[in-house]
């Protein structure tokens, strides 16, 4: 599986948030996006997802267009993760969430192969015991668990994660990375996420896309791309960034506005080296 994405353009009404997004995922890849507030990676994330048609441009998978797949195929080939806080339009229990991931496969109704999908995904998880409980009910790190199951019982060709740790404790954001790094490299799945950690993008990631107003302003891998001077100019931050055994370690140290306040500019300077 090969997903490319040429030339992509996107408004909300007159206002443009993505321009001319030109990238290429391979399957066995893990790809971050990244990048501040309002850059429009959860836009791109949906155009990705098909849930948002591109102005201009276009998203192919393994050479097809996107637009023209049917809703079934895109069903088999993606699987979407909202951000948190996402609102599910229904009551549905956690069974019954995770089971909606099994609806591109479904032929004759629910066969065990599904269920044994869903059990996985569930335990994987550790929301076993929570099955029978209402969405609307659980704390919003659960309901993140559950529709991050959801994706893992779709078993898709392609992950599409919107900050998909940002409500998860420290454990289960590891367990979740680890286990979509390893979807990658070993079942030769394609990952994209948006994530806000930088740290974690770094770990998780073979390859980074730095958004900046709706533009790529770096790719490549996470060190070519979380240079200081790239986090200077995109975040307006002054930051340490060292390498680590577990991936880089950026520290923001302050923002670009206060270098100048008493006692900022030594601090400056340290970071500086
Ligand atoms: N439904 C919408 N209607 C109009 N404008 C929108 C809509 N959704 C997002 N925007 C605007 O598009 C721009 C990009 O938003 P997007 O959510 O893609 O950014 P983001 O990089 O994911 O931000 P964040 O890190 O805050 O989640 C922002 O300026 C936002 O205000």
């Amino acid at each position: 599986m090969r997903l490319q994405v040429k030339g992509v353009c996107f408004s909300y009404g007159s206002v443009s948030v993505l321009e001319d997004v030109t990238f290429k995922v391979q399957a066995g890849e893990t790809l971050g996006i990244i990048g501040p507030n309002g850059s429009g990676k959860s836009t791109l994330l949906r155009c990705l997802a098909r849930v948002l048609k591109p102005r201009m441009g276009t998203v192919f998978l393994d050479g097809k267009n996107l637009a023209a797949l049917r809703a079934r195929e895109v069903g088999r080939y993606l699987g979407y993760v909202p951000p948190p806080g996402t609102g599910q339009a229904f009551p549905c229990t956690v069974l019954e969430t995770v089971l909606q991931g099994r609806r591109p496969h479904l032929t004759w109704g629910v066969s065990h192969g599904d269920l044994a999908a869903v059990t996985r995904a569930l335990a994987y998880l550790g929301l076993t015991d929570l099955g029978e409980r209402q969405l609307g009910e659980l704390s919003s790190g659960q309901r993140q668990k559950v529709l991050i199951a959801r994706a893992l019982a779709q078993e898709p060709e392609v992950f599409l994660l919107d900050e998909p740790t940002a409500t998860l404790d420290i454990r289960y954001q590891l367990e979740v990375l680890a286990r979509m790094r390893e979807l990658a490299t070993e079942q030769g799945r394609l990952v994209v996420m948006v994530l806000h950690d930088l740290n974690l993008a770094s770990r998780f990631s073979d390859r980074l896309l730095l958004l900046h107003n709706g533009r790529i302003v770096a790719a490549g891998t996470p060190k070519t791309v979380l240079t200081p001077e790239n986090v200077r100019v995109v975040y307006g931050v002054e930051a340490v960034v060292t390498e680590t055994r577990w991936g880089l370690q950026v520290t923001p140290v302050v923002p670009l506005d206060m270098t100048g306040t008493k006692g900022m500019a030594k601090v400056v300077l340290a970071a500086r080296g």
